[in-house]
């Protein structure tokens, strides 16, 4: 259990967040299946990165890490080795569900397990496109881990997407890449494009139209080991957004944060709300980034749909967050997905939202949120329920108690954020 900190005199400095989560796991994946070496700098050594690198490993590739850099011996798309044991995915929807895309068109089997949370997370929305390509998985009754991934040649195919996500579409495009022809992949609504543009940087021939919906990937390219640089997770720049927006006295800058559009949804829910944040692009000859600029704000309520949620997917508990400190009633939905991540993240939310004197509806897909100037603690210990986003959300909503709170479960920040307290520490200056 953790005492958290409070912040009297608000939070002050600059700061660089970790490498973003999301990038770190393809440049894994993309630099494995290359041939010749692939540098990563700035890697996220989260847990769920380094579940990652661990199932490579498993597979056969030789990977060093030393601090956040990395280094592959990359064995090409027909490289792989039948792992001798099961592949631990941990904690890692992201892992689980891309690796079952690459694992499916190789030529043997594999076996996937992870923990508890992760056992409980849906998997048919892979299994089930991917057997469209020809792709075999078993999978529990429940349509859950632990899996089977029965290699098998795969044949091209197109596919229309039943949920916007873009684990499902990322896993399609790299069963595609070993497929016998060129495959179409068209997405719901557009998501998170990093598999996209990271494969185009190995060499790859993958097209959006203009729809920004459809893809068209050409099978069996010769990717080459490249040089990456990963630029820091806007997710994780979000803790310390919204606690520089809500905590009095407060002026943060965090640099060289990612700005890819399809992940911006929390600036733009910031910009809604009328906080003070200024974003400076920076120039940048692959994914798009800059500095974000965040002071203590007063808020506007907000209304988010469904369109809205693939760009904010995981940052809406701090969305939420931000609505709890807003003069108004806010208004969440089209978010049912959040049932499925690390927990059920309304239902965590709202548990832990109440704990705080917070007015909170639950709705089926999303929540209704009555603003206030102040907590009124009706419960001290704050839980993450092993949810990395939760205990690190709770984390900010105590910086403005006037009671002191701790936090249950604290070591599932571990999972993203492994310097989420020293980070914190820092902003805070040396207040207790
Ligand atoms: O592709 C990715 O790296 C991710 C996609 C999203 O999941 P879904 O594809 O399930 O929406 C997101 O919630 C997750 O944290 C990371
Ligand atoms: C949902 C998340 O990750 P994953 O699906 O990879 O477990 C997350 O990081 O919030």
């Amino acid at each position: 259990m953790k005492i958290l900190p409070t912040a009297p005199q608000g939070l002050q400095g600059t700061l660089q967040v970790p490498g973003d989560k999301s990038i770190s796991h393809r440049a894994l994946m993309i630099g494995s299946i290359s041939e010749g070496e692939t540098q990563i700098e700035n890697f996220l050594t989260g847990e769920d990165c380094l579940s990652t690198l661990q199932a490579f490993r498993d597979l056969g590739v030789q990977i060093e890490l030393t601090g956040t850099q990395v280094t592959i011996h990359g064995v090409g798309l027909t490289g792989l080795k039948a792992a001798n044991h099961p592949l631990d995915m941990g904690n890692s929807g992201t892992t689980t569900r891309l690796m079952m895309g690459l694992l499916a068109g190789q030529p043997f089997e594999s076996h996937l397990t992870g923990d508890d949370s992760l056992q409980k997370r849906p998997m048919k929305r892979v299994a089930e496109p991917l057997s469209q390509f020809g792709g075999r998985i078993d999978l529990s009754r429940a349509g859950t881990l632990p899996a089977t991934v029965i290699g098998q040649p795969l044949h091209a195919t197109n596919y229309q997407l039943k949920v916007a996500s873009a684990q499902v579409k990322s896993a399609l495009i790299l069963a595609a890449l070993q497929a016998d022809g060129p495959s179409t992949i068209k997405e719901l609504l557009p998501t998170r494009d990093h598999t996209e543009i990271m494969l185009r940087q190995f060499g790859a021939e993958v097209e959006t139209a203009a729809d920004g919906l459809t893809i068209t990937v050409q099978p069996q390219p010769k990717l080459r080991g490249q040089s990456v640089v990963v630029p820091s997770d806007i997710s994780s720049a979000a803790f310390f957004l919204v606690a520089g927006a809500i905590t009095p006295h407060s002026a943060i800058i965090l640099t060289n944060v990612n700005l890819n559009p399809t992940r911006t949804g929390i600036l733009q829910v910031l910009q809604k709300m009328q906080a003070d944040l200024t974003i400076t692009p920076k120039p940048s000859d692959g994914e798009p980034l800059g500095d974000l600029t965040i002071k203590t704000s007063d808020l506007a309520p907000i209304e988010i749909g469904a369109a809205d949620i693939p760009a904010v997917i995981d940052e809406l508990p701090l969305v939420a967050l931000l609505a709890a400190r807003a003069q108004g009633q806010s208004v969440i939905r089209g978010a049912e997905e959040l049932r499925v991540k690390e927990t059920d993240r309304i239902a965590t939310v709202v548990s832990e939202l109440r704990k705080l004197g917070v007015t909170v509806e639950e709705l089926p897909d999303g929540m209704i949120i009555q603003g206030r100037p102040a907590w009124d603690i009706q419960d001290h210990q704050l839980d993450s329920y092993g949810d990395h986003r939760l205990g690190m959300m709770n984390a900010i909503a105590a910086l403005t108690a006037d009671e002191q709170l701790t936090l249950a479960n604290e070591a599932a920040i571990r999972v993203s954020y492994p310097t989420f307290f020293a980070d914190l520490d820092h902003l805070l200056g040396g207040q207790a």
